[in-house]
């Protein structure tokens, strides 16, 4: 089967692929951008862009939308992860944590999958922000992730070893176990 993932970010459709080719599904990336609502939650966040998306699209697709929760900040970025990353990046991330001894941080993901309904499915990650930047892999705030259990950061990990434990990663498990349980492909 195919789908559609409606994204403008690259490592995503990476980040998908590896996962859910292998299980047999197709992903399409299509480059439409939607109108990202500046809410509370990336689920609010995900239901508005699938409500807007969903007239526009051929066929079943899939929205993702993430952040980067940091404990010390009382949760900065979050929702505004994309932006904060646009405008002052991972160098104003590690000033902002300057000096902060609690690095506490978790990833957020939240895939919207439209098939008729709207299907929701989460996976976080919970980790540390290091104090320099490390590694070349993946994308945005990986540099600056440490997850629990590990030394190195998410950009010193290949794809599938961080889809093995990210945040992502543990979303498109929970959606590849429903397409499974629904679809009986
Ligand atoms: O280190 C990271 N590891 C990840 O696994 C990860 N996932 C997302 N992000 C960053 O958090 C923001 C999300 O915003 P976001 O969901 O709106 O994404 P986006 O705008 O890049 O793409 P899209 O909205 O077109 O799909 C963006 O700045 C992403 O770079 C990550 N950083
Ligand atoms: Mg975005």
């Amino acid at each position: 089967m195919k789908i559609f993932f409606v994204t403008s970010n690259i490592g995503k459709v990476k980040e998908a692929k590896a996962f859910l080719e292998p299980l047999g599904i197709e992903i399409e990336p299509l480059k439409i951008s939607y109108p990202e609502i500046q809410a509370d939650s990336l689920e609010d966040v995900v239901k508005f862009g699938i409500e807007w998306l969903k007239d526009r699209i051929p066929g079943y697709f899939f929205i993702e939308d993430s952040g980067l929760f940091i404990e010390a900040l009382n949760g900065f970025p979050g929702v505004y992860s994309a932006y904060v990353y646009k405008t002052i990046g991972l160098d104003g991330i590690l000033k902002l944590m300057e000096n902060v001894e609690n690095r506490k941080a978790y990833f957020r993901s939240v895939i919207g999958y439209y098939n008729g309904n709207v299907h929701i499915f989460t996976g976080t990650v919970q980790g540390k922000i290091s104090y320099d930047k490390r590694g070349t892999h993946g994308f945005g705030y990986d540099p600056i992730f440490v997850p629990d259990g590990y030394e190195k950061t998410f950009a010193e990990m290949t794809t599938e070893e961080k889809n093995a434990i990210s945040h992502r990663g543990k979303a498109l498990k929970e959606f590849h176990r429903w397409l499974k349980e629904n679809l009986k492909y």
